[in-house]
């Protein structure tokens, strides 16, 4: 009996990663649904490759074009739209596993359908937890969802900490969490060039091949300002027990340092395979075709401390964390829209933090109740950070 998996965001980075990981194991493993958004080429080919069940596109149009390109292939695939969809194939009864990799907050629904359904949710998807982390590791609990982290660093956490990790740290003798960050593709550049740094630059990470928003996160150390957040809710630890460290070779995926002085760490070829095979087998081990960390080629492991100076988005994080409410929905909502204005070339990267700042000292950060009313402050600071935009 092989499982069966249902992949959000197939046609992205994560997405193709873990299709050529379950290409590997036909003998564990069969896709019942794929998504996508805009690729379409991409999801017909993906379908016919792996004889999905389903497909999901946003809307008609694109269910159209789908299954026009479906019937050219002769393939039987059922092709379903928009949202609710996406929240569908995430609960199938047929789904054993569900890999969350929809970018962004639009992850948020049908992640959070996965957990309700009770599957065995891979979470790539970290905008899910800076949104909704309390509501998001409620409902993994209530629900009796199996969560595994599929980001790189804190997948590396996972695997350095007991096996059976309840959040309790003086149990378990740990001190810290130590995220690592490559420190992007502007470590090494001043302010003024960071300021008027471009797209294409931003997007040309030096260790990871990733997609672009991910990518300019990375540039403006935004991404380990969520995954600060991320560690918080998957871990059960306070952001004051969270160090982050520039490692800029990528090889340290990330550490926990105990009592006693031990640091165990977690270290690999930066490919996202090795972390997607981890969750989804786990605690197997399965292969990834991976190359082997080779350390006679290693010119050395350094580590520097963050300059908050010039990433200003990681110090946003650390405050909207510590702001509680709804800081983080807010934080996410503003750098959404920051990072597709600066990939438009409407704002420069320094329009980013600038945005985001604005956004902490004007919107509203009380409280939701509910994963709606989260959705809905989302939209809201959107539709104002967009205005905010168009108004300069
Ligand atoms: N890439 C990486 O190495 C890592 C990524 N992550 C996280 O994983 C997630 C995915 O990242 P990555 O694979 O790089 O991103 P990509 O941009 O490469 O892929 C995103 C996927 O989401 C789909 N998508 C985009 N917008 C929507 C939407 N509004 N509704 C539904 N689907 C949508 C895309 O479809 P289409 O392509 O068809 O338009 C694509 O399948 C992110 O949350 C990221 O932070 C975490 C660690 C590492
Ligand atoms: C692969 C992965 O998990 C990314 O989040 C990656 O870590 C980005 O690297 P930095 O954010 O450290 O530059
Ligand atoms: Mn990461």
């Amino acid at each position: 009996m092989t499982l069966g998996v249902t992949v959000l965001g197939a046609t992205g980075s994560i997405g193709c990663s873990t299709l050529d990981v379950l290409a590997l194991h036909p003998e564990r493993y069969h896709v019942v649904a794929l998504t996508g958004f805009s690729q379409l080429d991409r999801l017909a080919a993906q379908c016919v490759r792996f004889s999905a069940r389903f497909a999901v596109v946003p809307d008609d149009a694109g269910a159209r074009r789908l299954r026009t390109l479906l019937a050219e292939a002769d393939c039987a695939t059922e092709v379903l739209c928009g949202e609710d969809a996406l929240c569908r194939v995430a609960a199938l009864d047929e789904t054993d596993v569900v890999m969350a990799a929809i970018v962004g907050a639009a992850g948020l629904a049908p992640s959070m359908a996965a957990v309700r359904a009770g599957k065995r949710v891979l979470l790539a998807n970290k905008e899910s937890l800076v949104v909704a982390g309390a509501l998001f590791m409620r409902e993994v609990a209530r629900c009796g969802a199996t969560l595994l982290p599929v980001d790189s660093e804190h997948n590396a956490i996972f695997q350095s900490l007991p096996a059976a990790w309840s959040g309790d740290m003086r149990a378990a003798g740990v001190e810290k969490l130590v995220l690592t960050a490559s420190g992007g593709p502007f470590r090494t550049w001043g302010a003024d060039a960071i300021a008027r740094a471009t797209p294409e630059a931003a997007c040309a990470h030096p260790n990871w091949s990733m997609g672009r928003k991910i990518s300019v996160d990375s540039a403006s150390l935004m991404n380990k300002g969520l995954e600060l957040i991320e560690a918080r809710w998957l871990f059960d630890v306070p952001a004051a027990d969270i160090e982050v460290v520039v490692h800029p070779q990528s090889v340290i995926h990330s550490m926990v340092r105990y009592r006693d002085g031990s640091v165990i760490a977690e270290l690999g070829e930066p490919d996202m395979k090795t972390p997607i095979a981890c969750a989804l087998a786990w605690p197997e081990r399965i292969r990834a075709d991976v190359a082997p960390l080779d350390f006679m080629a290693l010119s050395g492991l350094t580590f520097e401390a963050p300059d908050l100076a010039r990433f200003p988005c990681l110090r946003l994080a650390y405050q909207a964390l510590e702001a509680g409410g709804d800081a983080t929905c807010v934080l996410n909502a503003a750098n959404e829209v920051a990072v597709a204005a600066f990939l438009e070339r409407r704002i420069p990267f320094s329009g980013i933090p600038a945005l985001i700042e604005d956004a902490l000292a004007t919107q509203d950060l009380i409280a939701s109740g509910s994963v709606d009313a989260l959705l809905a402050r989302d939209a809201e600071v959107r539709a104002w950070a967009w205005q905010r935009i168009a108004a300069c």
